[in-house]
C-alpha cells in the first residue's frame, strides 16, 4: 500500500510572538511524521488561505490565552468559520491544539475547551495530547515533556515580558509531540477510509 501523507494545517493567532514559536514546533513535528504541513496565520487570512484550511485532513487551532479564552483575533476567525459550518465544510478532518499564556496554568483550559468545542460543532475528530502528565512526582523536572500536565492539548508557559528565545524548550517538545500525534491519526484514518472504499 502506498505511504499516506496528510496535510496537516496549523490555524493560529500570536499576539507578541510566544505562541507563533508553538506553532513552528507544531509544524516540525508534523512535518517530521511525514505531512505536509500548512500554516496560517489567522488575523491576516487570505481566501487562499481559507481554501488551504478547507482542503487540509487536519487543523489544528492554536491561540494564545487571553481572559482565559483565546485572543479576540483567534475568536473571530472562529466567527468566520461559521460559513463552513453551514456547508460541512470541515467534517470529519482531524482536528488538535495547543495554547500559550504567562501563567502555568493561566486558565489555559478555557482556550483548549473553546478549541474542543468549536472542533465538535465542525463535526471535526479530536486528537488529544496522549502524553502522561510531567513534574507531579519527586523524581519529576520542569524538562518532563507535557510539564504543564494538560490532556486535551499542547500547552506552555512563557513569560509574558520574555523574548520568544524564552519559551520553555519542554513545552517546545511536546508541542512537536502533538504534531506527530494528530499527523500520525490522521495518516491511520485516511488509510482506513482509503481500504474501506476499495
Ligand atoms: C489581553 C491579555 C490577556 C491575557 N490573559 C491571560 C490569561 O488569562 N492567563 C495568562 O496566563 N496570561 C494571560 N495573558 C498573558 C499572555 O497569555 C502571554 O503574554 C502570552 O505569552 C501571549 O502569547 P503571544 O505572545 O502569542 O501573544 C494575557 C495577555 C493579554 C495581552
Amino acid at each position: 500500500m502506498t505511504a499516506v501523507r496528510p496535510t496537516v494545517a496549523i490555524a493560529y493567532h500570536s499576539g507578541y510572538g510566544h505562541t507563533a514559536v508553538i506553532a513552528e514546533a507544531v509544524a516540525r513535528g508534523a512535518a517530521a511524521a511525514g505531512a505536509e504541513v500548512v500554516s496560517v496565520s489567522v488575523d491576516t487570512i487570505t481566501d487562499e488561505q481559507w481554501a488551504q484550511l478547507d482542503a487540509a485532513d487536519a487543523i489544528v487551532f492554536g491561540s494564545p490565552t487571553y481572559m482565559g479564552t483565546a485572543s479576540g483575533a483567534f475568536h473571530v476567525f472562529a466567527e468566520a468559520s461559521s460559513k463552513r459550518w453551514f456547508s460541512d465544510a470541515w467534517r470529519d478532518k482531524v482536528a488538535a491544539g495547543f495554547t500559550n499564556s504567562a501563567s502555568k496554568s493561566g486558565d489555559k483550559a478555557g482556550t483548549l475547551g473553546f478549541f474542543q468545542t468549536l472542533a465538535a460543532q465542525h463535526g471535526m475528530s479530536w486528537v488529544n495530547l496522549g502524553l502522561k502528565p510531567g513534574w507531579n512526582s519527586s523524581a519529576g523536572t520542569e524538562d518532563d515533556l507535557n510539564r504543564l500536565g494538560f490532556s486535551s492539548g499542547a500547552a506552555a508557559s512563557t513569560p509574558a515580558d520574555g523574548g520568544t528565545d524564552t519559551v520553555h524548550k519542554a513545552d517546545i517538545a511536546t508541542a512537536e509531540h502533538l504534531g506527530e500525534r494528530v499527523t500520525r491519526h490522521t495518516a491511520v484514518l485516511l488509510a482506513g477510509r482509503a481500504a474501506l472504499a476499495a
